[in-house]
């Protein structure tokens, strides 16, 4: 995402211009937003998505705010209740309201101070992803295969890559460091129904970098592990609660509960920016419910009877005890083994 001043990029006002992931993989199309409704707009259609890159989306919202309050004559009420907006656009990834709140802090200072910390979080999440690449890549390769130099066969659920961040990746970005040290032999991504984030966006950068892959059915994941076709899952998370439950895509919970069956590592990739010690367990965590439509059909067709009803959470929650290893920029916590996020990861 791109922040372009109205006198630098040629459109009448500041505008924050997003890659819009509804258009992949078929298009790589962009979208320029100016107005706080456009930006939650798209928050909420999942042009822009991904907890890290929703929280920079955030953070940038907050300059087009301001913008958009000197345009229009906002008072500075106004202005704290449309930022409040920004910050609710989804309830369940605690990056937006992390994000948006630290940027928020610098308001007084002035647009040009806002940019400077929105940029900041942009620059920090990057270098995170790229840590987290190492310290997930280095404690796989020491657990899996110990010893031997083989590549590892993979599993990975929803889109955690650079989409979905500032660059790189998280559950992504492990596998993204584990392919460039030459370890990994495939990744078996689900297609992460019913929005297909697996399927058309982590389908997509995996092709960008040529990394071999399958798509599977969400319902093919667990048939996967126990035929013991993957050495280890590795996912994102959209909110990390204080006893190391965790909050991503639904569909997660059942490859945790598959792997510890199978007694093969779940590993949960986020920034401390993910983590969120206020909430003590998973049971607080807000699970955003989305229309019902995006179950019952696909692509503007009805799937499902006339006469049925959608049921369709975002999010599912894993226990702590299923998380072998919850890795971000700061190292590796086996919170299954009892080690817990508290204040060693902020
Ligand atoms: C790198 S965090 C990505 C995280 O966000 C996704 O949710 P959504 O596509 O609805 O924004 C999913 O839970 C991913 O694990």
């Amino acid at each position: 995402m791109t922040w372009t001043a109205a006198a630098a990029g040629g459109t009448p006002y500041p505008s924050l211009s997003l890659i819009d992931q509804t258009a992949l993989p078929h298009t790589l199309e962009r979208l320029d937003v100016t107005t706080v409704d456009q930006l939650i707009d798209a928050i909420v259609r999942l042009v822009v998505r991904g907890a890290p890159a929703i929280g920079a989306a955030g953070g940038y919202g907050v300059a087009l705010a301001m913008a958009q309050a000197e345009r229009e004559g906002w008072g500075r009420d106004r202005l704290d209740a449309e930022i409040a907006r920004v910050r609710a656009a989804r309830p369940t990834a605690v990056n937006l309201m992390v994000c948006v709140d630290r940027v928020a802090a610098r308001v007084d200072e002035g647009i040009t101070a806002v940019l400077a910390e929105a940029d900041a979080v942009v620059r920090e999440d990057l270098e995170a992803n790229h840590a987290m690449g190492a310290h997930g890549a280095d404690w796989l390769l020491k657990r899996v295969g110990p010893g031997t130099d083989r590549p590892l066969r993979v599993l990975t659920h929803c889109n955690t890559g650079a989409l979905a961040t500032a660059g790189w990746g998280t559950a992504l970005g492990v596998i993204r460091e584990l392919h460039a040290r030459g370890r990994i032999e495939a990744v078996y991504a689900d297609e992460t129904r019913p929005l297909l984030q697996g399927a058309r966006l982590t389908a997509w950068e995996l092709v960008q970098e040529g990394i071999p892959h399958y798509v599977q059915a969400d319902g093919a994941a667990a048939g996967t592990i126990l035929r013991g076709e993957v050495d280890a899952a590795i996912v994102g998370a959209d909110r990390i609660a204080a006893n190391g439950d965790t909050a991503n895509k639904v569909g997660t919970v059942a490859v945790a509960l598959a792997c510890a069956h199978a007694g093969i590592p779940f590993m949960v990739a986020a920034p401390t920016t993910t983590v969120d010690l206020a909430t003590a367990t998973g049971d607080a965590i807000h699970i955003e419910l989305r229309g019902e439509d995006e179950v019952l059909e696909w692509a503007g067709v009805r799937t499902a009877p006339a006469a049925s009803r959608g049921h369709n959470p975002a999010f599912d929650v894993t226990p702590g005890s299923l998380v072998t290893a919850l890795v971000t920029e700061r190292g590796v916590l086996e919170v299954g083994a009892g080690e817990l996020p508290g204040d060693r990861l902020k």
